[in-house]
């Protein structure tokens, strides 16, 4: 049973200097700062249980997103936690429907950055009341239920209420044995930590060769800065791997809709899966076009990662123009949303292929993703999330991955909570670490 009212909120800008050794980079992230603002929340339960949340940044962004989540606090305090889970969908709608805050979003950007990491630390306090994982939480609630935590404004052209009781009620065919699966082999990934853009070739080939080793079989390969250098690093990676290894190639937004198509058109010989974010994740015409443009080679188009919000996806679906989809634990209004688009993918049957670049992702996704399998897709087929090896040894319960899978975390709760020590020194920008580097960068 919920308890407590929320009785406290603080919110820390907390920064890995990533950048530093290229770890994170892309082409247009070039000097990444795996950054989280990190949210916890008190209640005054007495049972000595807190909810923490995180959204992801990079650096500088950092301050501006913990500045969002002060905002919205006023929002949470003194909230009692059994009406917040009560009345779900009407709680996300009153911090997104903010009368001043939503003029800054609405539902996009920074506002929205703040909104997923308050409701991350909501979601995260539910399951340890409960004592039980996210994603087991998630897959043990009434259908009901679940669907009373998912604003459905801007969607019910494509998804109504009861379209997606329907496939929740579908979902329940076959969900023990699909548990079972899980916790037997767990969820299958791809590894991105190979091959970041500011990797030199003898990184992406020491990493690679380990990788293999380690039993993984689907790699990404960043691109789109260069083209001479995505040929060499893309022939590189191809060889290493051999020709039956699944490869995906992820521009981070560099290309125009006619460059796109071109330059994939060079990288087509390596045999890419798919190209992710081609172009700008607001164009989904373009999309749709890199998309048709691309079928002859066999390379679909994925995206996810920056969509603001449910609409985009809804019209990425209806335009046919990705085929394969990013959720992102932080990007989106936290689970209530991620909750929608998961239905919405189903229904469009298209492969939900989670992003988890970043600090903390990997840990709040699986959540997701194996909640998916268990009670919407019932599916693994084109599937995979996303894995970065990075930084997991800051957070408490840190991912298991054995035989490249993620296996179904056991805790209670979303996996979001960091270790206090690591916050400490990590803090921006009075914790240890940045101190030191603060004051070389002075000398
Ligand atoms: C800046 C991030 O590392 C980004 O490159 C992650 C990403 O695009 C991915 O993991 O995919
Ligand atoms: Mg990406």
């Amino acid at each position: 049973m919920v308890r407590g009212r929320i009785s406290r909120l603080s919110v820390r800008d907390v920064r890995f200097p990533t950048s530093l050794g290229g770890h994170g980079s892309d082409a247009m992230h070039t000097d990444p700062d795996y950054s989280a603002a990190y949210v916890v929340l008190e209640t005054d339960a007495e049972d000595g249980l807190k909810g923490y949340g995180i959204t992801f940044t990079l650096g500088k962004g950092t301050e501006v997103v913990a500045c969002a989540v002060n905002a919205l606090a006023h929002h949470v305090l003194n909230k009692d936690l059994g009406d917040i889970v009560g009345d779900f969908r009407g709680f996300y709608r009153q911090l997104t429907s903010d009368g001043q805050l939503r003029w800054i979003g609405p539902e996009k950007g920074v506002v929205h950055l703040a909104t997923a990491a308050v409701l991350n630390a909501v979601w995260d306090l539910w399951a340890k009341q409960e004592g039980k994982p996210l994603w087991k939480l998630l897959v043990d609630m009434d259908p009901r239920m679940l669907l009373s935590c998912i604003d459905f404004r801007y969607i019910t052209d494509v998804l109504t209420e009861e379209e997606a009781y329907g496939i929740l009620q579908k979902g329940q065919i076959g969900k023990k044995e699909r548990e079972r699966q899980m916790l037997m082999h767990g969820y299958p990934a791809y590894t991105t930590s190979c091959a970041w853009l500011g990797y030199s070739d003898d990184t992406l080939k020491q990493l690679c060769t380990e990788a293999l080793q380690d039993g993984w079989t689907r790699f990404k390969v960043k691109v789109g800065a260069d083209l001479q250098d995505d040929i060499r690093r893309c022939r590189l990676i191809r060889n290493m791997i051999g020709p039956e290894k699944t490869l995906m190639m992820d521009a981070n937004q560099r290309w125009d809709v006619p460059e796109a198509i071109e330059w994939m058109s060079k990288l087509a010989e390596f045999k890419p899966l798919w190209i992710e974010e081609p172009t700008s994740p607001d164009d989904i015409l373009g999309h749709a076009t890199i998309s048709k443009a691309l079928v002859p080679l066999g390379i679909g188009v994925a995206t996810g990662e920056q969509c603001h919000n449910r609409v985009i996806f809804k019209q990425l679906l209806q335009a046919k123009a990705l085929q394969f989809l990013q959720i992102d634990s932080c990007r989106l209004g936290s689970v209530n949303e991620n909750l929608s688009v998961l239905l919405m993918a189903k229904k469009f049957e298209i492969p939900v292929c989670p992003h988890a670049g970043g600090v903390g992702l990997c840990e709040l996704v699986q959540h997701l993703i194996i909640f998916d399998f268990i009670s919407v897709s019932a599916s693994l087929k084109n599937r995979m999330c996303e894995y970065v090896d990075h930084l997991h040894e800051h957070f408490r319960y840190p991912v298991t991955i054995k035989k490249a899978s993620y296996m179904p975390p056991k805790d209670a709760g979303y996996s979001t909570e960091m270790k206090e020590e690591s916050v400490k020194k990590h803090q921006y920008p009075d914790g240890e670490v940045w101190k030191k580097l603060l004051a070389a960068q002075n000398n």
